[in-house]
């Protein structure tokens, strides 16, 4: 039932989950405000690193095998701006792929915690 669904399973699995990262990775790329913070980034291993997260924290089959929140983003300093830009770039991707609103919110959810591993590192 849709009520027992995993997030996961609401999403679309792995291909839901990878539309969405694609489409957010796309957005970020062309991001003039943040896509400094990528220029030296290895964006196959990032994708497939966000992928495996989204589909953990989402209640899927993956285990996440990348670093913790807060040596992946260390010695970014990451500012709060910069966090809720890469929000915005991840609401409008979803918008995009056409992820309703409360599949957006619960996603959030699991993600918006993670601000102070992120910012500051
Ligand atoms: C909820 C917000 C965020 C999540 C869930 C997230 C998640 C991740 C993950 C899973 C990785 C890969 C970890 C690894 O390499 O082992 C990563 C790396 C990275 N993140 Fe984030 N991130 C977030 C916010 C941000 C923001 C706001 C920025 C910059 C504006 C950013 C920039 C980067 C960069 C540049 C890397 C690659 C680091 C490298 O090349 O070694 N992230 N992030």
């Amino acid at each position: 039932s849709v009520k027992n669904d995993t997030l996961y399973q609401r999403l679309g699995g792995a291909a839901g989950i990878e539309a969405v990262v694609d489409a957010s990775l796309k957005r970020v790329h062309g991001d003039l405000r943040i896509n400094i913070f990528f220029e030296n980034t290895d964006v196959p291993d990032l994708r497939r690193l966000l992928i495996e997260q989204i589909c953990a924290a989402s209640g899927g089959p993956c285990v996440y095998s990348g670093r913790s929140m807060e040596e992946a983003h260390s010695g970014m300093n990451l500012s709060d701006r910069d966090f809720d830009i890469f929000v915005e770039d991840l609401i409008a991707a979803m918008n995009e792929v056409k992820v309703p609103a409360p599949l957006q919110q619960e996603l959030l959810g699991l993600f918006g915690p993670m601000r102070p591993q992120i910012v500051g590192q």
